[in-house]
């Protein structure tokens, strides 16, 4: 099966080697968006809310250029460098997501790529 690489402008530019995204027949695979502001490539801030926006905010422009929306996400895998904000991160994702929600798992792990507090990845499913 043919894959498609999918690259947003509104998003950060990998920064490994790495594609933001990976298309492969209808389904997208969501590279990890850590809270870098596409234009700057700085971390939005310490701010923990602020961060979750942010990410969900990437993930969002890179769905589009995938030709779909956060609608169209059936998996996400949340990382947290401190489970202790699980249920601020919650709080964000609902004002990205409504019901029927995706898929989804929240792990602590001991740190992340430029020492920030949450990474997202995904799976995307586009329509036929
Ligand atoms: C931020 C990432 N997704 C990475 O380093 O793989």
């Amino acid at each position: 099966m043919a894959k498609q690489v999918i690259f947003s402008e509104n998003a950060p530019a990998a920064i490994g080697p790495y594609s933001q995204a990976v298309r492969a027949g209808n389904t997208v695979y969501l590279s990890g968006q850590i809270p870098l502001v596409p234009a700057t490539m700085e971390v939005i801030s310490d701010d923990v809310a602020e961060q979750t926006t942010q990410v969900f905010q990437n993930l969002q422009a890179v769905c589009e250029a995938a030709g779909g929306s956060l609608k169209d996400i059936v998996k996400l895998n949340i990382y947290m460098t401190d489970l202790g904000n699980f249920a601020l991160v919650n709080e964000v994702m609902t004002k990205f997501f409504v019901e029927p929600y995706p898929a989804r798992a929240a792990l602590g792990v001991r740190a992340l790529p430029k020492g920030v507090a949450v990474e997202i990845e995904g799976v995307m499913v586009l329509e036929d």
